[in-house]
């Protein structure tokens, strides 16, 4: 058997595509891929890698394109000509909350995948839902009324997981579940994060939850780092079993299934490390030390940093941190994120990057006292919907020119995360670093905001981009 020589494969199943990239091992990239969900797998008609349902609330993406789009990515590993033989060791992450669920017999399925058949075949009849609850769902309200009630209250349940209950969080998508399609839950042996599903797939086996994801689900005790039962209990019947043990974040999980040696040649001796989600794994990739604040700039904007001690609000979340057992991870997330500044762009800048940082340089950083607030669906923080516009006599208006409405809505965005941030305590001192990530953060003219509209009152915060 060969030692394979020491790179590194990493992925990330996120909202819109598959991402996989091949580091050698001093971490030189050899190579990328993406596989986009809406432009490469057409078929599944997915707008932004999701379904949006007709009550406006319910957001989900069938689990069966991400399946395919996984093989099409390492198809697309093995043309631009990298040999995956000698890939020693793999990890990822996914979007975070979304969850999966796999029907009694599916583990048997997984174990035996033969190579001969791509896996979103093989794995057709293996989910007890065909369409799955991403973190865009808002459409468990009554069931996080619920589990605050059992818990005895919202800060009491954030005491405990981190957070109040949010209707994205797994725990209460579950108890959906159970509670909508009570046969489709009995029916199913293992529900996974989609970070978990990914895993499971190199793994040929059930991939356990890592802490870290696993506290974006309203059920695990931060501190503990174990299932709350009186969480579990509130959302649905033998849900411990069915979500399996957790484990630190780096841990390694064990060998590549048969189907990825033969299909696509990695060594047996490939390991798998536990995936998460993507933000703790952007705070492990970004190598963000405590005093950092990171900004990602993805389908959604998330504000995250590394935390000492936890202090969960009515605000926010707190997470356990990816890399560190001791330490925590601080985080706010904002849904009306890239796809409004890409409905702006398209609106006001002709569709294009270039118009749209062109608008930006044209107006002032203040954008002449106009001010906006662009939340095209329902919010995560604050709670609140509708584009307000207010102009330099703060008189609501219905309308900017073109150029004003590009910077108001940018501008408005990262007060937000100001705002909202030191609500939470956050503050930068003299030496914080700033670091930005996702897809808007190569663009340097929305970044440049980021400094206008800096999370504190240092003068000039280093402010680092990581794509
Ligand atoms: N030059 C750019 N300027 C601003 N935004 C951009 C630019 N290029 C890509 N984006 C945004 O990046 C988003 C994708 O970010 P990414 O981090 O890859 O998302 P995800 O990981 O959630 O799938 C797109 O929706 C797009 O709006
Ligand atoms: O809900 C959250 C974080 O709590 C989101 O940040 C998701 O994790 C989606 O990530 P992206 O696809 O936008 O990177």
């Amino acid at each position: 058997m060969s030692t394979p020589r020491g790179f590194v494969l990493g992925l990330d199943l996120s909202t819109q595509q598959v991402k996989a990239m091949v580091l050698d091992d001093e971490l030189v990239v050899l190579t990328e891929v993406h596989v986009h969900f809406d432009k490469d797998l057409p078929k599944f008609s997915t707008q932004g890698g999701v379904h949006i349902h007709e009550d406006k609330l319910t957001v989900t993406s069938p689990v069966l394109m991400w399946v395919e789009a996984i093989d099409l990515a390492l198809e697309r590993l093995v043309q631009s000509g990298v040999d995956l033989s000698q890939v020693a060791v793999l990890s990822g992450s996914g979007q975070q909350h979304g969850s999966v669920y796999w029907r009694q017999g599916a583990r048997k399925t997984l174990r035996n995948a033969a190579a001969s058949s791509p896996l979103h075949l093989t794995l057709q009849g293996c989910f007890s839902l065909d369409e799955v609850p991403v973190w865009m769902d808002s459409s468990t309200a009554t069931e996080c009324r619920q589990l605050e009630q059992a818990l005895g209250g919202a800060q009491s349940l954030a005491d405990i997981t981190g957070s109040r209950a949010y209707e994205r969080f797994t725990g209460n998508q579950i108890a959906k579940v159970y509670r909508t399609w009570p046969r489709a839950y009995e029916d199913t042996e293992r529900i996974s994060l989609v970070s978990s599903f990914a895993a499971s797939l190199f793994l040929g086996d059930y991939a356990t939850i890592d802490y870290s994801d696993g506290s974006g689900m309203n059920l695990l005790d931060i501190r503990k780092k174990c299932w709350t039962q009186r969480c579990l209990d509130a959302c649905a019947p033998d849900l411990a079993e069915k979500l399996g043990e957790l484990v630190p974040s780096h841990t390694v999980l064990g060998p590549v299934s048969s189907y990825l040696v033969q299909r696509y040649g990695f060594s047996p001796n490939c390991q798998v490390v536990a995936f998460s989600g993507d933000n703790p794994g952007s705070l492990a990739g970004m190598r963000l030390q405590a005093g950092d604040i990171a900004v990602s700039l993805g389908t959604s904007d998330t504000v995250f940093l590394w935390l000492k001690e936890p202090r969960p609000a009515l605000e926010g979340h707190v997470f356990c941190n990816p890399i560190c057992q001791e330490a925590y991870m601080a985080l706010i997330c904002f849904k009306n994120a890239s796809l409004t500044r890409e409905r702006v762009r398209d609106r006001c800048a002709a569709g294009s990057w270039e118009e749209f940082s062109r608008a930006l340089r044209a107006t002032p950083p203040g954008n002449g006292g106009n001010i906006g607030f662009y939340f095209d669906t329902m919010e995560i923080t604050p709670p609140a919907v509708g584009i307000h516009r207010f102009n330099t006599d703060d008189e609501k208006v219905e309308a900017f020119a073109d150029d004003v409405e590009v910077r108001a809505l940018v501008e408005g965005q990262f007060l937000a995360k100001r705002v909202h941030a030191e609500g939470l305590g956050y503050r930068t001192e003299p030496e914080t670093r700033i670091l930005a990530t996702g897809g808007a953060s190569s663009n340097k003219d929305i970044l440049q905001n980021l400094r206008y509209t800096r999370l504190g009152d240092v003068p000039k915060p280093m402010i680092a981009c990581h794509t």
